[in-house]
């Protein structure tokens, strides 16, 4: 899994088209979303992290929590986003470890929102622009190696 973190004064986005077959299904509220004071999570599910989604969800809301903890943020912006890797996970598969780091991120007291899956989207973006505002960080299962 591949994520881009931008500690952001906020982040906007509004649903245009279906960028797959059968994407989520989303209700009118949901196709457009913006919050403030925000820690934006673009994330690549890849296909390496089919091995142990369980896990990969652990690391990834571990590295999220420590990165929320450093720029203070209580708020967070989970984004699919397919453009972090060229070896993706099935769709499916990349749902449903959002839909969990959604939750877990939750259940961890932090205010959450999922931007919609499997769609093209507009979205604004303000980057704070401190040494750590623009993150990146890659979790994969267990011993599995990145070639
Ligand atoms: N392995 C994966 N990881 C993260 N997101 C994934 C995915 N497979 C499919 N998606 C979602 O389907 C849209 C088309 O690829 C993706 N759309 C986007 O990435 C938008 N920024 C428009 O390009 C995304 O919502």
């Amino acid at each position: 899994m591949r994520m881009l973190l931008i500690h952001s004064d906020y982040l906007e986005y509004e649903v245009k088209d279906k960028a797959l077959k059968k994407p989520e299904e989303i209700s009118e509220e949901q196709k457009r979303g913006r919050l403030e004071e925000v820690l934006a999570v673009f994330v690549s599910v890849e296909k390496v992290d089919e091995q142990n989604p369980e896990e990969v969800v652990e690391k990834a809301v571990a590295e999220i929590k420590d990165v929320a903890s450093q720029v203070k943020a209580q708020n967070i912006f989970v984004y699919p986003f397919a453009h972090l890797s060229s070896e993706l996970a099935s769709p499916d598969v990349a749902l449903e470890i959002l839909k969990t780091i959604e939750e877990k991120l939750k259940e961890e007291g932090f205010n959450v929102k999922r931007a919609p899956f499997g769609y093209y989207k507009a979205f604004k973006l303000s980057c704070k622009g401190h040494p750590l505002a623009e993150l990146s960080r890659t979790v994969v299962p267990g011993e599995a190696r990145k070639e």
